[in-house]
Order: C-alpha cells, then structure tokens, then sequence
C-alpha cells in the first residue's frame, strides 16, 4: 500500500496495451492509484496487472463479481494472489458471497486487499432502480446495500459521492468510501448520471475518487491529474 495515500484512482479504460502503458509512464505512483477494469481485464489478462503492479502502482481490480459464494471466493483469492490493493464484488450477490469472499482472504492477514462492493452504479437513477422492480431512491438502495455490506465484514462500498455524507454518518470514518461519478468543472458528464467535482466530493466524505476520462482523455492528462489533486 502507497504511504503517501493519493486519492485519485484513475481508471484505465484502454482497448490498447501500449496506450495505456504509454499513459503510466507519465504518472507517478506518489500521486494516483490504478484501476484496471472489465475492458482491459479482458484484452490483456493477469499479466497486464502483474505488470503494473511490478510498477509500485496500487491497482484498483475492478471486476465487480457477482456469482455464487464459491466462485466469487476463489476468484477474489486469484486478485489477491495478484497483488492487488483493492478488489471489488456487487453487494447485489448478497451476506453469503460476501462473507464467503472476505473469508478467503483471512490467511492473507495485512497483505490481503481491501474488499468493497458496489452499491447502486453511479450510471443509474432513481428510473432505472424503478424498472428492475426497486422502489427505493438510489439514496435509501445504497444506504441498504452499503449496510448489509458492512456487516458482511468488508471494508467499503462504491457508490456515488451524492450518498457519502449519509454512508459516513451511518457507517463510521473507517468504512471506506470509492466514487466514481466525479467531473472536473466543465468536462462531459458521459453516460454518468450521479456525478460531483473532485473537490465536492470529497468535501462529502469520499475516501477514494475514481476518474476515468476526464484524465484518460486529455489533452495533457498529466496536467490535468496535478490540477485535480491541487484541488484536493
Ligand atoms: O466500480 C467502479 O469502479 C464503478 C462503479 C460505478 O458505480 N460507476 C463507475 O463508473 N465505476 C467505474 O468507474 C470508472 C468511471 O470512469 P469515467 O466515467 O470515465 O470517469 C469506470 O471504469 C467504471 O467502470
């Protein structure tokens, strides 16, 4: 784990290897986390992660399981023989999966990674919750969710930075909060529909930002990290 602690976890979505590797080579691991998610996942495999780890980057693995407890158990033991910092499940698979998934990584003491889950996605609102039969805002699905999470024994959720204060109150300073959703002032809000600044964000108890293309897809990305963590 990075002791400088750099909020900023900057999601690699790059359907090209030397892209992305072209990107990592101008940051600096003092000053942002990695996420490797579904679409590199997929393209270029563990080795790619192991990569990047070998690079002193903590990496955010981003494969959101959700399965039966067995296999997201031992597919959470397979990130965490990674190396990973952080790994991820959807609080959706229920007490059962989480609990089996936090269990696995017991024998791995301080090295094990953070365990979180996802919540509501940050992509959906109060309409799409309506259409898979939930009638709840996406505030009170999260703070269910979030709360069921915590008492599976894990470390944090991902939800959107417009729950944070709420999930703080409720849960504890310790309960880690990841959110993605966040735009810079004046960037494009994309297929995102709960979304803060950076700063906003964290003013509203986030312990962790997620930030894919606002960075990815600068001009200068560099630039643009230096500015969000000067915000910060
Ligand atoms: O688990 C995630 O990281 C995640 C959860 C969520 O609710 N919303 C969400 O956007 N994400 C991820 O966060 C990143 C956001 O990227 P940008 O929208 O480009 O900033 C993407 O890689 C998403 O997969």
């Amino acid at each position: 784990m990075n002791q400088l602690d750099p909020k900023v976890v900057i999601a690699l979505d790059y359907d090209n290897k030397q892209s992305a590797l072209d990107f990592i080579n101008q940051l600096d691991p003092a000053t942002c986390r990695l996420k490797i998610g579904k679409e590199m996942f997929t393209h270029f495999g563990p080795d790619f992660v192991k990569q990047i780890v070998a690079k002193d980057f903590d990496v955010f693995l981003d494969l959101k399981f959700h399965d039966i407890p067995n296999t997201v158990a031992k597919a959470v033991k397979a990130a965490a023989d990674l190396g990973v910092w952080m790994v991820n499940v959807h609080a959706s698979g229920g007490r059962r999966m989480m609990e089996a998934a936090k269990g696995i990584l017991e024998p791995y003491g301080d090295k094990a990674p953070l365990l979180i889950a996802v919540t509501v996605l940050t992509s959906m609102d109060e309409s799409d919750l309506l259409e898979l039969g939930i009638e709840l805002s996406p505030l009170e699905q999260v703070k269910r969710l979030a709360t069921l999470t915590k008492s599976s024994g894990l470390d944090g959720v991902v939800c959107s930075s417009h729950e944070a204060t709420e999930l703080k109150a409720l849960l504890g300073k310790e309960f880690k909060l990841i959110t993605p959703g966040i735009r810079p002032e004046g960037s494009d809000s994309g297929d995102q529909r709960r979304i803060k600044t950076p700063k906003q964000a964290m003013d509203s108890g986030s312990d962790y930002l997620v930030i894919g293309r606002p960075i990815t897809q600068a001009e200068n990305p560099a630039q643009v990290l230096t500015e969000i963590n000067a915000t910060l």
